[in-house]
């Protein structure tokens, strides 16, 4: 199997460091331990996804607001932490987000294809 590419992998592994400073260890969970992350770290997830959508003048009744792309890009950066947290509880590697991703990227560019007028439930259970 091909590797993925270095960054990726190199934020894999910066990514269990920081994990397992603070105290978590993804690599070691039993089932109900990996629901109980995968939930916190989906709760973090959505507070980013708060903090990004206040980066954006989304309030159409306040006139105060400015698009602060910078902090967006923050937000975004933060994102990637808690889903490679997130990827890390249910055991994939880099590698295997990155032939997961590609396999997907492929179906959803067939679907886009053949106009994606039905939805198949089996045309992604490869991946
Ligand atoms: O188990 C954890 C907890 C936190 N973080 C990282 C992800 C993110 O980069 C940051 C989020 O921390 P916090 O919520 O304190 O930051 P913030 O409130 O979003 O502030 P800022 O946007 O300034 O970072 O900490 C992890 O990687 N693993």
């Amino acid at each position: 199997m091909s590797q993925s590419p270095d960054q990726l992998r190199e934020m894999f592994r910066m990514q269990q460091a920081l994990n397992l400073r603070i105290g978590v260890d993804t690599a070691r969970m039993n089932d109900e331990e990996k629901a109980k992350w995968i939930l916190n770290y989906v709760r973090a997830t959505q507070q980013e996804l708060a903090e990004l959508t206040d980066s954006v003048p989304w309030k159409w009744w306040a006139k105060y607001q400015k698009f602060d792309e910078q902090n967006a890009r923050v937000e975004v950066v933060d994102l990637f932490h808690f889903l490679i947290s997130m990827a890390q509880v249910l055991g994939m590697s880099a590698d295997d987000v990155y032939q997961a991703y590609l396999k997907k990227n492929e179906v959803n560019f067939q679907r886009q294809d053949s106009g994606y007028t039905q939805k198949d439930e089996n045309d992604s259970r490869h991946i």
